[in-house]
């Protein structure tokens, strides 16, 4: 297949989105919007960093990677709705294998009605993934790490550490229960694009997706908003099948493991039931898991609690590119 008979095939024979003008065809895109703020961001996955193709059916490397944008839009409570697909395609990658990565991506993209517009092909010698996303969200609406202020419920959504259990778990045929679920998890992440949209109604919402592992997040919206934050270790969501992991993995996982993709933020105490409300309507599991404090001396120090009440610093440590220090 040639790079125009692949684009025409790729194409959508119908769009969901009343505000687009143009889709794929022409030099550009073009959608028209008033009232809404737009939202953009970018995330690319690589063949040996993000997936592995041995590994991962084609299927899901489009998923996740679509999945992985639209997490960052519902991040700034916003809602997806288009996106642009750049692709660099080495000659190993079969017809079949493409179809199955843009079914993938259809696929994560039909939950929101979101349409592909644009994009572009390249031929090279690993198989990457770069998309951009377009969502929309209601004037001065959209959610910030820096919104978090002393005395702020801090929460997250989901359970932690399942797509790091299950990336363990596609390496690791054999042994282990409740598979499904954590295999899953790492391959076809549940994106929160329903509880971050209905978070329109809230006043003030700090927010974040966790993508590197909620160490990494939790600090962030620490450092944006110039608060101290306390963390419950023992308040941490995990599924009851978690238990069947080491510790030393639990632990690892939950805090450092990354591209779980679940929502973690602060709301005022206040404002606390109305989130429940949200969750509860939207299916997605809440859990309060500490406060936002004031800076000491100016310093945004997140603080893990244990069980047996001993105080340590959760350190911004998780999965960063460039860097030696990988826990991912
Ligand atoms: N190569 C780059 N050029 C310009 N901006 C970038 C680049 N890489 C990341 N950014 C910007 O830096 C910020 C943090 O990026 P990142 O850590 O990837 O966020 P996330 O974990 O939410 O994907 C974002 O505003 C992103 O758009
Ligand atoms: C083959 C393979 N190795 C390692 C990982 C683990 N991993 C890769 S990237 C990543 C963190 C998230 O990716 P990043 O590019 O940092 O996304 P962003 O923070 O920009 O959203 C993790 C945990 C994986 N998914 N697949
Ligand atoms: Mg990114
Ligand atoms: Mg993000
Ligand atoms: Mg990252």
């Amino acid at each position: 297949m040639d790079e125009f008979a692949f684009i025409e095939r790729m194409k959508q024979s119908a769009y969901r989105q009343s505000s687009l003008v143009k889709g794929v065809g022409d030099d550009a895109a073009v959608f028209r919007q008033s009232a809404r703020d737009i939202i953009t961001t970018a995330d690319t996955l690589l063949e040996g960093v993000h997936f592995s193709r041995t590994m991962m059916n084609p299927f899901y490397m489009g998923y996740r990677a679509l999945a992985a944008n639209m997490s960052d839009i519902a991040a700034m409570g916003a809602k997806p709705a288009f996106y642009l697909v750049s692709i660099v395609i080495p000659d190993s990658c079969s017809d079949d294998e493409l179809n199955s990565i843009y079914r993938g991506m259809s696929s994560a993209a039909s939950s929101q009605h979101m349409d592909l517009i644009g994009g572009d092909t390249v031929s090279g010698n690993e198989l990457s993934i770069a998309i951009t996303v377009i969502g929309f969200v209601a004037q001065d609406k959209a959610r910030y790490r820096s919104a978090a202020r002393s005395g702020d419920f801090v929460f997250v959504t989901g359970t932690l550490g399942d797509a790091a259990a299950g990336f363990h778990m596609l390496n690791t045929p054999k042994g282990y229960t409740d598979r499904t679920h954590y295999e899953n998890s790492h391959c076809m992440p549940q994106i929160r694009s329903d509880f971050a949209t209905r978070l329109e109604s809230l006043n003030r919402v700090a927010l974040n997706d966790i993508s590197d592992g909620i160490a990494n997040e939790v600090n962030e919206i620490a450092e944006a908003s110039n608060v101290g934050i306390t963390i419950y270790d023992d308040w941490l969501p995990t599924r009851s099948s978690f238990t069947q992991f080491s510790m030393d993995q639990q632990r690892n996982w939950k805090l450092y493991g990354g591209e779980d993709f679940e929502l973690i933020g602060t709301v005022a105490e206040k404002e606390w039931e109305t989130l429940k409300l949200i969750a509860a309507n939207t299916n997605t599991q809440l859990t309060h898991i500490g406060y936002a404090e004031p800076s000491e001396n100016n310093g945004h120090h997140v603080t893990l609690i244990d069980h047996a009440d001993h105080k340590t610093p959760l350190l911004k440590k998780g999965y960063t590119h460039r860097s030696s220090d990988k826990n991912g």
